[in-house]
């Protein structure tokens, strides 16, 4: 995701550069969770239909390394708890996009999961910063447990580039509704309903996580499902797969895509209290409608996480 920001830590108040220099209907773009429209500003930034060619490029040589390292031996490391995988795909990956970006925009910034990790500072800015999850599903990699992030690719709306488990992630901003959700389930019976388990398995942490399922479970729901990638399950909001997504414990290049996917798709994306969401909170919530998105919200307990931008090892 390309992304321009005038506050340094509310994804709502970020400012959107519009691919195709045309006026952005700024009500119909990023509708939050209330129903605000809290895009502030735009800009238009003269090189960006140049950028999309060469995320495309990068996207498509990004995906034939993941798609080569998923059939070899990996070596798999662990991060900031041993359920937080890593491969040298995933740093292969962040590498190629971050070196090539780099090399054609200078003055762009970056935030990628590798580099965080290795300890480099996650600071949204001004300038034009690329949010890079280098491969989304680690632990479905590493297990060959494949779940497809297939091409998306559209030359007019919101593009989610996407090759296998590698994503790029990447704004286009669009606004026409082009895509909108198709399934607007209201009643939160006939909702499933999506989330991620998160690094920490502390048995205080657990037994909040299991508590928040319960809850779901018992609405009763259709059901709830953990598919080992959040950013798929966000798209799958998007795509009307399914009503609602909750998750404590992601980050910012989990949330950063799919969220700008979800609203032009007609979802909302929220805090988990029900709030704007703040990308660097760790934590969010997302669904088709208010309604089921709102009850969702009452039956969670949470969890902390600390913040993508002041607790760098996030496990506050
Ligand atoms: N610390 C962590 N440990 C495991 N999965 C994490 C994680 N932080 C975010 N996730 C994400 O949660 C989902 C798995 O439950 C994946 O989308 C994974 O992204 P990742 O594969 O890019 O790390
Ligand atoms: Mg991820
Ligand atoms: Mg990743």
């Amino acid at each position: 995701m390309l992304y321009g920001s005038r506050r340094r830590d509310r994804f709502e108040c970020s400012e959107v550069i519009d691919v195709s220099c045309r006026p952005l209907p700024v009500n119909t773009l990023h509708q939050d969770g209330t129903g605000r429209f809290p895009v502030t500003r735009l800009f238009v930034m003269e090189d960006w239909s140049d950028c999309l060619d060469v995320a495309v490029q990068i996207a498509r040589r990004a995906g034939q390394v993941v798609q080569s390292a998923v059939k070899q031996e990996k070596q798999v490391s662990s991060k900031s708890t041993p359920t937080d995988l890593v491969t040298e795909a995933d740093h292969q990956v962040e590498e190629l996009i971050i070196s090539t970006l780099r090399d054609k925009y200078p003055s762009h910034r970056f935030i990628g999961e590798e580099s965080s990790a290795a300890g480099v500072k996650c600071e949204l800015t001004d300038a034009p910063t690329w949010i890079i999850d280098p491969i989304d599903g680690t632990c479905n990699f590493v297990h060959r447990y494949r779940n497809h992030h297939i091409l998306c690719l559209n030359h007019r709306v919101n593009m989610f580039l996407s090759s296998q488990h590698t994503i790029l992630h990447f704004q286009f901003p669009h606004g026409g509704g082009e895509h909108r959700i198709c399934c607007k389930e209201r009643d939160v019976s006939k909702a499933l309903i999506l989330t991620e388990i998160g690094a920490k398995r502390d048995p205080a942490t657990l037994d909040i996580f299991l508590g928040n399922m319960k809850k779901l479970l018992s609405a009763p729901t259709h059901g709830v499902r953990i598919i080992g990638s959040s950013t798929l399950a966000l798209c799958h909001i998007a795509s009307g797969a399914a009503e609602a997504y909750y998750q404590y414990g992601l980050h910012c290049w989990d949330i950063a895509a799919a969220a700008v996917i979800i609203r032009e798709a007609g979802g909302c994306v929220m805090d988990t209290t029900g709030g704007p969401l703040d990308l660097m909170s760790r934590r969010v919530v997302a669904a088709g409608t208010r309604e089921i998105a709102d009850y969702v919200v009452k039956q969670l307990q949470p969890i902390n996480y600390g913040r993508d931008d002041t607790d760098p090892d996030g496990l506050a």
